[in-house]
């Protein structure tokens, strides 16, 4: 009996317990999943990408994040529910896991903000529960942290980003800044073969593709738009839930230094942000009675996504 399958998915977890799943995970998968630590945060604690594999060097590579702002917890709960399900499907031979991984390797990272993930965990008070970013010392000692997903080299301190370290949108000093950014752009940069960038939000219920940075389309709007169109109609069609499609700009806000521009302005083209349940009923604090329904249905949407990749 796996001890993965004595996981309550259905629970919202501490770091320590979401790093002790990983680490079950592989021991009962250790010929397709490893774990790669990819550096150190702020804090000094380790950042860790699920590596899914069959084999091969540097196949095309899926890259999937959550958790890069904390309060997000159900994007860190979907993704561990994602991991779960990755291995038991490949092991299951239940289309198309098998096929996807024979051809591209999956690096899911389920915390991209562990410093932020702890803090939010320290109290119900919503000074901490509420916590985006991250925790790193700023120029003013009053506002620590950063916003993980303005800091990135892709339009640095364009529209959409403040340079005030009390905002919730702090850029930082300056593109890769900060460490955690630095260390997914050398693993994704050393690794040199990715295929698509796909970063896990709540909460609005989007499926968004790159420009954040500008409302001009990007060369490959038109493609874009339909793959998010056809993985928003699969994910409707389980629970029904109802996602907007579009760019980020047009769609949520403006937003310089995000993640998405930087990879598919890096040429990772099949670049997309998701944002999780719900549209504001509950926002940042959703049920946890709703994670198993919301990560089976960003399931049908991501599985179109990697099954295109793969094909195209
Ligand atoms: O987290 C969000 C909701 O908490 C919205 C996201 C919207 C966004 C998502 C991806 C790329 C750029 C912006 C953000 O402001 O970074
Ligand atoms: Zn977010």
């Amino acid at each position: 009996e796996r001890k993965s399958k004595s996981f309550n998915f259905a629970a919202y977890h501490d770091l320590e317990t979401i790093y002790s799943f990983m680490d079950t995970l592989v021991a009962s998968h250790s010929n397709l999943i490893s774990k790669v630590n990819i550096g150190r945060t702020y804090e000094n604690r380790t950042m860790y990408v699920l590596k899914f594999s069959t084999g091969g060097v540097k196949k095309p590579a899926i890259w999937i994040d959550a958790g890069i702002h904390a309060r997000e917890w159900i994007s860190h709960a979907t993704a561990v529910w994602l991991a779960d399900r990755i291995a038991t499907d490949f092991m299951g031979n239940r289309a198309p896991v098998p096929s996807i991984l024979s051809h591209m390797d999956i690096f899911l990272m389920i915390v991209a903000n562990p410093d932020g993930y702890v803090f939010t965990h320290l109290s119900p008070n919503p000074h901490y529960r509420l916590w985006r970013k991250s925790r790193s010392a700023t120029s003013n000692p009053k506002c620590p942290g950063v916003d993980l997903n303005r800091n990135w080299d892709a339009e640095f301190g364009g529209p959409g980003a403040s340079d005030d370290p009390c905002a919730e949108d702090y850029r930082g000093p300056s593109a890769q800044s900060e460490i955690e950014v630095k260390n997914i752009v050398d693993f994704i940069m050393n690794h040199g073969n990715f295929k698509s960038f796909i970063t896990i939000h709540s909460y609005m219920q989007l499926l968004m593709y790159p420009y954040g940075y500008s409302g001009t389309d990007a060369p490959d709007q038109p493609e874009l738009h339909d793959v998010a169109t056809s993985a928003s109609k699969a994910l409707n069609s389980w629970h029904g839930t109802v996602y907007k499609v579009g760019s980020i700009f047009h769609t949520i806000k403006p937003a310089s230094g995000a993640s998405v521009d930087w990879a598919y302005l890096r040429g990772i083209k099949y670049s997309f942000a998701f944002e999780l349940r719900d549209t504001g009923r509950y926002g940042f604090l959703l049920p946890a009675d709703q994670i198993v329904s919301t990560a089976r249905e960003t399931w049908f949407a991501l599985r179109y996504i990697m099954k295109y990749v793969c094909d195209h």
